[in-house]
C-alpha cells in the first residue's frame, strides 16, 4: 500500500516510517508546510497529489495543558484538519485511519472504557480530539477511529524519556499513583494502524471494519508504575535508578485535568480487525534496549 500520514516527526509517524517500508509499504509522510492541517486547503491538495491506497491521520496537538489557552489552535488541527482530510479521503473513495487518545473520557469509570460508553471530556485537548472523531467519522464513513494512550518511543517528547532525564539529576521522583491506564509503543500502533488499514482497503465492502477502535498496550499501570518500570529496566542495563515518590493528582497540580481511570477495552479491535497490542511492559523492554543499549 501506499500510506499518506500526516505530520513529519512524531512519534508514530517516525515509527511508521521505520516500519512501513520493510513490511513492502510506500509511507508518505507530509507535515507543515505542504500538509498544514491548521489550513485545509493544504490538506486536501496533499491528499490529491499523493493518491495513496490510504491516509493515516497521525498528527495533532499533542501539547494538553498549552491547549487549555490555544483552544483555536487545538481545534483546527486537532478537528477541522481531520475533517478535511477525510473528506478528501471519501473523494478519492480511500479509507481514513484516524488516531484518538483516552482523554476523551471523563475517567470516572470504575473499570476498561468500552467503545459505547458515553464521552465526557475534561480538557481542550479532550474534547477537541473527539471533535476530531466526530469530523473524520462525518466525513468519510469508511474510517477507523483508533483511540490510544500513553504512547511513548525511543524518539518524541513522552514520558519515558523525560523519566529517563529526570533520573540523571534526581534520587527522588515525585509521580502520580492515582491514574491508571496503559502504556503504548508507538512501534506497536504502527504496526497495527498499518493491519487496520489493510483490512480496510481489502475488504471495501465490510461496514463492521469501520467505527470506533480502543487500541492499547495490553495490561495496566499507574503513571508511578510505569515510571518505576523505566527506573527498573534502567537500573539492568547500569543507569540510574531514583526512587519514585508515589503521589496524589491534587499534589501535582497542571493546567489541563487528567482522567483518573484511561483503561481502554481493546477486545473490540481483536475481535473485528484481529489486532492485539503485547504486553507494556514487553514494549517498553524493546524500547529502553534501543535507548539505553
Ligand atoms: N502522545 C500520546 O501520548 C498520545 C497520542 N495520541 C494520538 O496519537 C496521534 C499520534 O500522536 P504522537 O505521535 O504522540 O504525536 P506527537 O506529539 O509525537 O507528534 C505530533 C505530530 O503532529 C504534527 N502536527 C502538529 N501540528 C500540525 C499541523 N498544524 N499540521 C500538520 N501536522 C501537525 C507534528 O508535526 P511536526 O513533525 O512537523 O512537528 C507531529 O508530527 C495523535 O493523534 C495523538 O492525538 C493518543 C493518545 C496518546
Ligand atoms: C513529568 C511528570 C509527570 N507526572 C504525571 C503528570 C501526568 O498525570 C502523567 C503523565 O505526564 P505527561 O505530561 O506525559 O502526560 P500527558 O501529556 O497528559 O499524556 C497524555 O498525552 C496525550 C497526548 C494523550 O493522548 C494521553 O493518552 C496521554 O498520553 O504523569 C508526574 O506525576 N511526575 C512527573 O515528574
Ligand atoms: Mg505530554
Amino acid at each position: 500500500m501506499r500510506l499518506l500520514v500526516t505530520g513529519r516527526e512524531g512519534q508514530v509517524v517516525t515509527a511508521l516510517k521505520e516500519i512501513g517500508p520493510a513490511a513492502g509499504h510506500e509511507i508518505v509522510a507530509l507535515g507543515r508546510p505542504d500538509l498544514d492541517l491548521a489550513d485545509a486547503a493544504s490538506v486536501a491538495a496533499a491528499v490529491e497529489r499523493v493518491r495513496p491506497d490510504a491516509v493515516i491521520s497521525a498528527a495533532a496537538y499533542t501539547a494538553v495543558d498549552k491547549a487549555e489557552t490555544e483552544p483555536d489552535v487545538a481545534l483546527a488541527v486537532n478537528a477541522t484538519g481531520p475533517g478535511a482530510l477525510a473528506a478528501a479521503a471519501a473523494r478519492l473513495g480511500i479509507p481514513v485511519v484516524h488516531l484518538s487518545t483516552d482523554y476523551v473520557f471523563d475517567g470516572t469509570k470504575p473499570t476498561p472504557y468500552v467503545e459505547t460508553d458515553p464521552v465526557g471530556p475534561r480538557s481542550v485537548y479532550g474534547s477537541t480530539k473527539l471533535e476530531g472523531e466526530r469530523a473524520v467519522l462525518a466525513a468519510q464513513p469508511r474510517s477507523a477511529v483508533l483511540r490510544t494512550a500513553w504512547v511513548y518511543a525511543p524518539f518524541g517528547a513522552n514520558f519515558v524519556r523525560t523519566m529517563l532525564r529526570l533520573s540523571e539529576t534526581m534520587d527522588v521522583v515525585r509521580v502520580v499513583a492515582d491514574q491508571r491506564g496503559t502504556p503504548t509503543s508507538a512501534h506497536d500502533i504502527a504496526a497495527a494502524v498499518v493491519a487496520v488499514a489493510g483490512n480496510l482497503v481489502a475488504r471495501a465492502d465490510d461496514a463492521a471494519l469501520a467505527g470506533v477502535f480502543h487500541m492499547t498496550g495490553a495490561g495496566e499501570a499507574t503513571w508511578a508504575d510505569f515510571a518505576e518500570a523505566v527506573f527498573a529496566g534502567a537500573a539492568r542495563r547500569g543507569g540510574k535508578a531514583p526512587r519514585v515518590e508515589r503521589i496524589t493528582t491534587a499534589e501535582f497540580p497542571r493546567p489541563a485535568p487528567r482522567p483518573a481511570n484511561s483503561r481502554l477495552d481493546c477486545g473490540k479491535l481483536a475481535r473485528t480487525h484481529g489486532v492485539t497490542l503485547p504486553d507494556w511492559r514487553v514494549s517498553l523492554d524493546a524500547v529502553l534496549d534501543r535507548l539505553l543499549a
